[in-house]
């Protein structure tokens, strides 16, 4: 079935392009003058999406916004406005608002916004109504070589339903990207179920797996499905396989050589076509000498193993990565992003983040909340990252760090970068070697292995007192 998309704006030009842009991606749309014409068709029938201006004759955006919501809570909505002031973005989320798109905006961009938006209501549907997060809080940032490896995989798997294993430390982004593998697999369009084996109690784990029959035990006074079944034609996320007790290991095995199960307390087989997907941060072979984990359950696990970098082995996307949750604090807040002054992002890049993506994501949060200014310090960082980063970080991102300012030197048009740059690495040299040697410049020249005249004409050069 065709996708239906209601426009709604006073502005018959903004109608005509959001119409033509649409219809060219094969979506249905209609168009209205006023939120007032299209709120008497609203509650007749309503389309998948809609994306409506703010400032229009009759009712607004906003309270259009409200009355669609109470009839229609999962429908996503799009708001537009040309007057891009924070209060009516922030009024739009505060709403319920799906997105937010201020104009003038690129066409191509209100496209893709549309788009993401009717994935979202069709995610919702699959999820029994359950509100998610928007998708785009989801988009995976990657730029260096281990993540575009990962990319890699997930587009060479899309095609199939093969049994994936994600190994990674925690917070690397493992449910992220087993989302994506679900997301661009033939199941997408079926439910994706997640499953933290360390966050279910021993004794619950059974039922939650595998439901269980009403008497089954005290307490379970209803039929309940197990994830199993809700995940039935599409994918289970057994996120820390590691953890799950050997008992379930059992279980498990035998459901996915047999494709079916019984649930607890039950004696009708119940017949499930789900994939899966593992993640664990534990060595599972480690686990399987010591005798912790079946061998026979790690190799039918184990069919492809996906390894998810750690943060600190992917540097060059720390500040992109910060950046967009950088974004996305604002927007929960309802507060102007932040934004790295360049030394801050380069001291960013130097920290070793043992929590990974996850702590570099809460470390935007508490930011955004804590500093005043919109341009960040490095005195607005909490104070346990402002310690001095380990020697080895900066030994092992100097030159990282190098060739980001390259990068962003020749994506900004600039030329002739050398002669900018050897002089700030001379500097820098200098600087530090006449630090250790409290001032004495034969010294320092003996530390950075020049002769003293060399050093001399050197200071002079580059005018260092
Ligand atoms: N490459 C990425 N781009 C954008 N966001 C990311 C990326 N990787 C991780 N995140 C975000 O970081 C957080 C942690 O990711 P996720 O929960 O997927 O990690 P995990 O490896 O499953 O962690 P754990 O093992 O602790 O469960 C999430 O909010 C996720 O959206």
């Amino acid at each position: 079935m065709p996708k239906r998309v209601w426009i709604i704006d006073d502005d018959r030009s903004i109608r005509w392009v959001l119409e033509r842009a649409l219809q060219q991606v094969d979506i249905e749309t209609r168009c209205y003058e006023s939120g007032d014409d299209a709120l008497s068709d609203f509650y007749n029938e309503q389309p998948d999406v809609v994306i409506s201006d703010i400032r229009m004759p009759g009712i607004d955006g906003l309270k259009l916004l409200q009355r669609m919501q109470a009839e229609a809570p999962q429908m996503p909505m799009i708001i537009m406005t040309a007057h891009s002031d924070l209060d009516s973005a922030v009024a739009a989320y505060q709403g319920g608002a799906f997105e937010y798109l201020p104009k003038p905006f690129d066409v191509d961009e209100a496209v893709a916004t549309v788009q993401r938006a009717l994935a979202h209501s069709d995610e919702v549907l699959n999820a029994g109504g359950t509100v998610e997060p928007p998708q785009e809080a989801r988009e995976i940032i990657g730029e260096a070589p281990a993540m575009q490896e990962v990319f890699r995989a997930i587009g060479r798997l899309s095609t199939s339903n093969i049994t994936v294993l994600i190994n990674g430390e925690s917070g690397t982004g493992k449910e992220l990207v087993a989302r994506a593998l679900h997301n661009h697999s033939p199941r997408r369009d079926r439910p994706f179920i997640a499953l933290n084996m360390a966050a279910i109690p021993r004794d619950l784990m059974e039922s939650e797996l595998f439901g269980h029959e009403k008497g089954a035990f005290t307490g379970a006074t209803a039929q309940r499905a197990g994830r199993f079944e809700q995940a039935d034609g599409g994918t289970l996320f057994l996120d820390e396989i590691g953890d799950m007790p050997a008992e379930t290991q059992t279980r498990l095995l035998r459901v996915l050589a047999d494709g079916e199960f019984y649930r607890v307390g039950g004696r009708t087989p119940v017949k499930v076509d789900v994939r899966i997907i593992a993640a664990t941060h534990q060595d599972l072979e480690m686990l399987v000498e010591k005798h912790q984990f079946r061998e026979d359950l790690f190799h039918r696990l184990n069919v492809i193993r996906i390894h998810i970098p750690r943060l600190s082995d992917r540097r060059e996307d720390i500040p992109r990565l910060a950046e967009h949750f950088f974004a996305a604090a604002a927007r929960e807040l309802g507060v102007e992003a932040k934004k790295l002054l360049p030394e801050t992002a380069t001291f960013f890049s130097d920290l070793d983040w043992p929590g990974n993506v996850r702590q570099l994501e809460n470390t935007c949060r508490w930011i955004t909340v804590m500093a005043s200014g919109r341009e960040i310090h490095i005195e607005d960082l909490p104070p346990e990252l402002q310690q001095r980063p380990a020697p080895t970080a900066i030994a092992g991102s100097w030159d990282s760090a190098l060739k980001m300012w390259a990068d962003a030197e020749l994506a900004a048009g600039h030329r002739d970068i050398l002669a900018e740059a050897v002089p700030k690495f001379e500097r820098a040299l200098i600087d530090v070697a006449l630090k250790h040697t409290g001032g004495r410049k034969k010294e320092a020249a003996e530390l950075l292995g020049w002769g003293r005249n060399t050093l001399t004409r050197k200071l002079k050069e580059l005018d260092i007192q």
